[in-house]
């Protein structure tokens, strides 16, 4: 929308207002995100449960639903080269701009001990921000939505499970990406469940 009389002002593009406006949070109007959670190293249900309960200890975030735990094959390296992963996605509601909530989800790995040696190498805990609104950005800092999530089960099974009408932004329904990538190496873990915070 062009409100300048200066016929030399360029209108910004509806795509950049509709995505400032997406992520122009303020406490009266709280975003919608979607995180993945994984871990293939120490008490990994363990660690996602605390990785949980920091997202909730979180000011001006709060965890809507947790997804049930997976037990997933290592993912872009080869079969059996890691331990596997237990995986969750987790809903949340947050008045925090998309690079603050990053900076907290690093935060939460720093805080369980995670080691950044190799690329897709064993970690203790993931935080990856699977989506955000419905923003679409190609930043390499944070690029949403997560630029893998549409490829992977063990972020599509949990997220479908919790909300089985969800859309990766740009890229389609979680249902129907599932339904292309399989559940291959991908297993519910029906005796391991994740509490949600009270
Ligand atoms: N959607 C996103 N969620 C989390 N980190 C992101 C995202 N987009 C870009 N990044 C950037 O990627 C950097 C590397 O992230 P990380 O080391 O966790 O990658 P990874 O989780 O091992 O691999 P992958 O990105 O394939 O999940 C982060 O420091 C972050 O700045
Ligand atoms: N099964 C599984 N594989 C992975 C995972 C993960 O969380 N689960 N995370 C990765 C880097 O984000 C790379 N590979």
């Amino acid at each position: 929308m062009n409100t300048s009389s200066d016929p030399t002002v360029q209108p910004v593009p509806a795509s950049v207002v509709e995505q400032v406006d997406a992520a122009d949070v303020t406490l009266s109007n709280p975003k919608h995100a979607v995180i993945s959670l994984g871990s293939n190293l120490g008490n990994r249900l363990e660690t996602l449960q605390g990785a949980v309960d920091a997202l909730e200890d979180t000011p001006g975030l709060r965890v809507k639903a947790v997804s049930p735990v997976y037990e997933t094959e290592p993912w872009g390296v080869a079969p059996g080269s890691q331990p596997s992963y237990f995986n969750a996605v987790v809903l949340i509601k947050t008045t925090l701009p998309p690079d603050s909530l990053l900076e907290r989800g690093h935060a939460i790995e720093e805080a369980f001990k995670r080691v950044r040696d190799e690329r897709w190498g064993p970690r203790t805990i993931d935080v990856d921000i699977v989506a955000y609104q419905g923003i679409v950005s190609d930043d390499p800092r944070l690029t949403l939505p997560h630029p893998r999530a549409h490829e992977r089960a063990f972020v599509l099974a949990p997220w479908h499970d919790i909300d089985p009408e969800a859309e990766v932004p740009g890229r389609g329904a979680v249902a129907e990406l599932l339904s292309v990538v399989g559940r291959t190496g991908v297993l519910p873990r029906a005796d391991l469940e994740l509490r949600l915070p009270e």
